[in-house]
């Protein structure tokens, strides 16, 4: 349906999609779209430009062009904005009626709303949850669970999580949108319907519109974040600098520019976050056909202890803290549970630990994944910094990281075993028939599971048979040996599930994984080939 020149609808018109996909925020986003779309796709080049370099035996190293920005102490970030000055405790988690009454009711200072790692880019999923967040500035959002009986309502204001909105990562489009017949990006499209609806809703309650900035490889795409604000706020006669974005830094390559991309995005910056799980993914995506040099244990095996994974985190601190940026850290994938008292008590102590860790390494906050985690985090972090919003102060000024610390994977310590395997194996099956069903985050195991630890899971696999890897017990990794392990575990998962085993949903997701763990080419992202399949 053609709802403005050149802008066409391609998903389906459900009830209230109208009060989102207004010609007013249609013509934003064609705006952003014929402004920027060139240098996406330029950029996206580049990315790929790179991965040549890196699978020619190329390195990473920080830029000479940019060692300006790095030596020049004077520049410093905006300072917080309103809502944004203590985030000792972020729950993230996606934009559903329920999810969002309950996070921010949490008991958080942020809600990272998540169309990103913990969301399936489903139409009904993108639209429904910008009709979630606006209505919850407006205070219309309530909803009555059927089959509990439950209700939901949100508390007064002054209780609620400040919210930042996380939009799709530059690679992904919006197939249901097409600017001049080509898809809208997805970082566009969710960036510029939040803003078009909730700034103004935002800034009236005295916060702003926040974002939260994924899976960036430069501090080039940094720029372009940075001029896609600067193009809506002035398209909507809002002032320069109200946006407010942190960028989280989990690939590799950005991990050699976090003080560019701060610098890009000073006017607009909220610091820097240690995306743990997709920093992983991309260390194993980068290097994945460079043999042992780059071969990390198997994926639960691997801790934010390992000397690469200290090097990027403190290095990450000690440049926030030098640009009067927030760091903010991570996600301990341990899911508490209501119901299971032993699985609870491991929880608790492990994500106090993980937070206990980067409260004393300097970060300002930190990531939990379910409500019942937010005391444990506002604990820590309470006993750190007491009455102090912040600890941007503390400048770690002692933190010396080289570009071989950030390359230092060999020396992580842990194996590759058949049941590392089988886990990968596993979880990438049960994840990806969820996130076909429409779900992007899931606990599985007692552990959260979502798109950044799924990719960890396939390109694992995906790695060790193409450099033809051999378990601890001394078995080589091989597409036929997968394969027989893929059935066998797709047997337990079906007897585990007995009646609940959904048939089509496991077939496809069975496609998905061969497609993306068999196949001599490796993709990207799981979530491109994934995306396909829907209508
Ligand atoms: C790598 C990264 O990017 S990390 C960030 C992305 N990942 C995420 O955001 C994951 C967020 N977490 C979740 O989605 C969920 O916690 C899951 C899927 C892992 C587990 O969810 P559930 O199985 O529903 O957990 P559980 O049954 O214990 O939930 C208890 C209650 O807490 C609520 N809840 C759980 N997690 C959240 C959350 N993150 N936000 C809001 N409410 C939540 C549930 O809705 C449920 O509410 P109810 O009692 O009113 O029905
Ligand atoms: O988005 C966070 C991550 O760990 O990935
Ligand atoms: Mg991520």
């Amino acid at each position: 349906m053609a709802a403005l020149e050149g802008v066409e609808i391609a998903g389906p018109l459900n009830e209230r999609y109208d009060e989102i996909l207004t010609p007013e925020a249609l013509a934003l986003l064609a705006l952003l779209q014929r402004e920027l779309g060139g240098r996406r796709k330029e950029l996206l080049a580049a990315r790929a430009e790179r991965q040549r370099r890196l699978s020619g035996g190329g390195t990473l190293d920080f830029l000479p062009e940019t060692a300006e920005v790095r030596s020049d102490d004077s520049w410093r970030v905006a300072p917080p904005a309103p809502g944004l000055e203590d985030r000792r405790v972020e729950i993230t988690g996606p934009t559903d009626r329920k999810m969002t009454i309950n996070a921010l009711n949490s008991g958080a200072k942020v809600w990272l709303a998540d169309f990103e790692d913990a969301n399936t880019p489903l139409w009904n999923n993108m639209i429904e949850g910008q009709l979630n967040l606006r209505d919850a500035l407006d205070r219309t959002i309530d909803f009555t669970d059927s089959r509990s009986g439950k209700s939901y309502a949100l508390k007064d204001d002054g209780e609620l999580a400040t919210i930042v909105v996380r939009p799709r990562g530059w690679h992904m489009e919006e197939k249901h949108l097409l600017v001049d017949g080509e898809p809208m990006p997805g970082s566009l499209f969710d960036f510029g319907l939040y803003f078009f609806h909730c700034a103004r809703r935002q800034l009236e309650k005295g916060k702003g519109p926040y974002y939260y900035l994924p899976k960036m490889e430069s501090h080039l795409e940094a720029r372009l974040w940075n001029d896609a604000f600067n193009l809506a706020q002035d398209h909507l006669e809002i002032p320069r600098g109200t946006i407010r974005a942190t960028v989280l830094i989990e690939t590799i390559p950005a991990a050699f520019e976090m003080e560019e991309i701060l610098y890009e995005l000073r006017d607009h910056s909220a610091g820097l976050n240690a995306g743990r799980w997709d920093y992983l993914f991309s260390v194993i995506k980068k290097f994945r056909d460079r043999g042992a040099d780059f071969l990390l244990p198997e994926r639960n095996a691997i801790t934010m202890t390992a000397p690469f994974m200290r090097a990027y985190t403190e290095l990450l601190v000690r440049t926030c803290h030098k640009r009067g940026a927030h760091a903010i850290g991570g996600m301990a994938a341990f899911i508490p549970s209501r119901r299971d008292a032993e699985v609870n008590k491991v929880a608790f102590e492990k994500v106090r630990a993980d937070k206990t860790r980067e409260a004393t390494d300097g970060f300002d906050g930190s990531w939990v994944a379910h409500p019942d985690l937010v005391p444990v985090c506002r604990e820590v972090f309470d006993g750190v910094l007491g009455d102090r919003p912040n600890q941007r102060d503390r400048l770690r000024e002692e933190v010396r990281v080289s570009a071989s610390d950030l390359l230092n994977v060999k020396a992580t310590p842990g194996d590759i075993t058949e049941t590392g395997l089988r886990n990968n194996i596993d979880v990438a099956l049960r994840y990806l028939a969820a996130w076909l069903n429409g779900s992007g985050a899931v606990a599985i195991h007692n552990l959260m599971e979502d798109a950044a630890t799924a990719e960890i899971s396939r390109s694992q696999v995906w790695q060790w048979i193409y450099n033809g890897v051999s378990t601890r017990e001394g078995q080589k990794i091989t597409k036929e040996w997968v394969e027989q392990l893929l059935d066998e575990e797709l047997g337990k998962i079906r007897a585990e599930l007995g009646e609940a085993f959904n048939e089509p949903g496991y077939n496809e997701a069975v496609e998905l994984f061969k497609q993306v763990t068999l196949a001599d080419e490796y993709q990207e992202f799981l979530t491109t080939p994934a995306y396909v399949h829907f209508p």
